[in-house]
């Protein structure tokens, strides 16, 4: 039975008020059993410690992005040892956002995830197919590409949690039916129990991420192979603590 995980990135939004104060509305409000979901807040670096401090670590906090380099001449850059000396054990790598706004390259993921679990991080790591791919029949040699650009670096898959994102759904309002999140969920197990190993094709949680709300969190989650979320502007909303208790409460 793998542990349910409902991850929230608030991306470049927000406050050092609202990180404290939506934090603790979390925490105090969020209803859910902690050995069957896990619950991990992703604010802004500046936001980070506000967070975990307001979370009082029931609840983890993720960083959004890190350097693939040790500490040194990265200006503008975070480090994973930084998030190690800040008690910050997650983060997440590869968003579409990175990729595509920013330009990151498949290698460069690739690289950021080896980097990020050889300093004991754990890593959300984002895969995804634009829509012209999805229309064109690519998705599955998409994800299957961004996916083994990580292979060639990594071997052990116990720290990564694989984020499935159709870039067509992050913030459209355009979400991936269930039958279509579970088709592509399907496919990314299969790769892992082929590519990596059985063991983590049972074992490797696949979230879905892209325009989960409150309204359609509980048919997508009662998926076989959907193992949580990661949600973006939904998250920042008080809906984010229905996306937790439809979590809680699947049959799974
Ligand atoms: O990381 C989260 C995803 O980009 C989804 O964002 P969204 O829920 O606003 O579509």
């Amino acid at each position: 039975m793998r542990k349910l995980l409902v991850g929230g990135n608030w991306k470049q939004n927000g406050t050092v008020k609202f990180a404290h104060d939506f934090s603790q509305n979390v925490l105090n409000k969020a209803k859910f059993d902690a050995n069957k979901v896990e619950v991990v807040v992703s604010p802004s670096t500046l936001h980070l410690l506000t967070a975990k401090q307001a979370l009082q670590n029931h609840i983890q906090v993720s960083a959004q992005n890190i350097s693939q380099y040790k500490n040194g001449a990265y200006t503008g850059e975070l480090s994973a040892e930084m998030l190690n000396d800040a008690g910050i054990h997650w983060t997440i790598l590869g968003h579409s956002e990175r990729r595509h706004v920013f330009g990151e390259s498949d290698k460069v993921v690739g690289e950021k995830v080896k980097h990020a679990l050889a300093h004991n991080l754990k890593v959300i790591a984002c895969i995804g197919e634009k829509l012209d791919e999805r229309e064109s029949g690519k998705t599955q040699v998409v994800n299957e590409r961004q996916l083994n650009a990580i292979r060639e670096l990594v071997n052990d898959w116990s720290n990564v949690v694989i984020a499935y994102e159709p870039v067509w759904a992050i913030g459209t309002g355009k979400t991936a039916s269930p039958e279509q999140a579970q088709e592509v969920h399907d496919q990314l197990r299969q790769w892992l129990k082929s590519n990596v190993s059985a063991d983590a094709a049972n074992a490797t949680r696949i979230l879905y991420g892209g325009s989960v709300t409150e309204k359609n969190a509980d048919e997508l989650i009662a998926k076989r192979d959907v193992d949580g979320f990661l949600v973006g502007g939904a998250a920042l909303k008080e809906g984010f603590l229905d996306i937790i208790r439809a979590a809680n409460d699947a049959k799974k």
